[in-house]
């Protein structure tokens, strides 16, 4: 899996937004040689039954785990909430065959949200994917696509991507192909958190998966100095200007937001004592600016992968 090694190339070769590691050095030395355990489910709004229908609902949820803010009171738990309740109504909702079926005013029924969803109809498409997908090579189980990666993220990571086509996140920067695979990372993250690492939670590999590239945690790493953006484009993302999908300047954003969590995560762990991974960094950073993110001006990108 590239993206770790993709993403430090975009970082090497930046021309919008540059790292900083003194600012790495102050946030590591600040956390007294300790990380800030924040739980999967903080929250408290995910389904959970500890069986394959826990499996099945984090891949529906990770297929629609993206662009939340064009309607300004959407947000992520909506998605996570709303799915899990439609399933305490009808344990079957996420079968293959009905994922298949949905379109976009149905699955904003499912979700019970007032109007229209943002990119309702793109959200239905890949809902249907995941259903085919599913059915055509994974019996429609995600339990199924989860024990084919006997134990190891980076092969479910690649598994994932290698299937569905709306989970390969990546982009070409200055010719070279970077990947950076949010959702389908994610949904390892969510499996390893919500079965505690058990299961179909269990990956021997945990720790070589990268931060999951949203708009929550870039804007945490610029508020702490770590992330500096060139005038033009931090004006942009202040005045909440859309940055378009796909250009140097978000990928930038998002690849040297992986590097910069890799390079804390280095200096967290000789701190700490231990190996601390991505994912903890990551939950950590993202609780922190999901509690500030009123305040904290995040990039806006019209996209299907964050
Ligand atoms: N880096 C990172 N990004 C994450 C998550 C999560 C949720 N993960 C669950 C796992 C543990 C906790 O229990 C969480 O509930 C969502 N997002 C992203 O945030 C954005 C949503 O923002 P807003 O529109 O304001 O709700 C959107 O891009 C979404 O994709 C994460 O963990 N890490």
């Amino acid at each position: 899996m590239e993206v770790r090694s993709s993403c430090l190339w975009v970082a090497d070769h930046a021309s919008y937004v540059a790292i900083d590691p003194n600012a790495i050095d102050k946030v590591a030395k600040e956390m007294n040689g300790s990380m800030p355990a924040v739980e999967w489910d903080f929250e408290g709004i995910h389904f959970y039954d500890g069986g394959p229908l826990t499996a099945q609902y984090l891949l529906v949820l990770d297929a629609l785990n993206f662009c939340f803010w064009p309607d300004e009171e959407l947000h992520y738990e909506h998605l996570a909430r709303g799915l899990r309740n439609a399933l305490h109504v009808d344990s079957n909702c996420f079968s293959a065959d009905r994922l298949q079926k949905y379109t976009g005013p149905e699955l904003r029924q499912l979700l019970n949200w007032p109007r229209p969803l943002p990119l309702e109809d793109e959200r239905a498409r890949l809902l249907r994917e995941l259903g085919f997908v599913l059915a055509k090579h994974f019996e429609g189980s995600a339990a199924k696509l989860v024990e084919r990666a006997n134990k190891s993220a980076v092969e479910l990571v690649e598994l994932v991507a290698g299937h569905f086509p709306g989970f390969r996140d990546h982009s070409v920067y200055k010719g070279q192909q970077i990947f950076i695979y949010k959702r389908a990372q994610i949904f390892v993250g969510d499996l390893w958190g919500a079965f505690k690492g058990k299961g179909l939670g269990e990956f021997m590999d945990i720790g070589s998966i990268t931060m999951f590239a949203d708009y929550v945690v870039p804007a945490v790493l610029r508020s702490w100095g770590i992330l500096r953006y060139s005038p033009c484009l931090a004006e942009k993302v202040d005045k909440t200007e859309k940055i378009v999908a796909g250009s140097e300047e978000e990928v930038e954003i998002r690849a040297c937001t992986i590097t910069a969590v890799e390079w804390l995560k280095e200096k967290l762990s000789k701190r700490c004592g231990e190996d601390v991974t991505s994912v903890q960094v990551d939950w950590w950073l993202w609780s922190s600016g999901i509690q500030n993110c009123e305040t904290t001006p995040y990039h806006h990108a019209l996209t299907v992968y964050y």
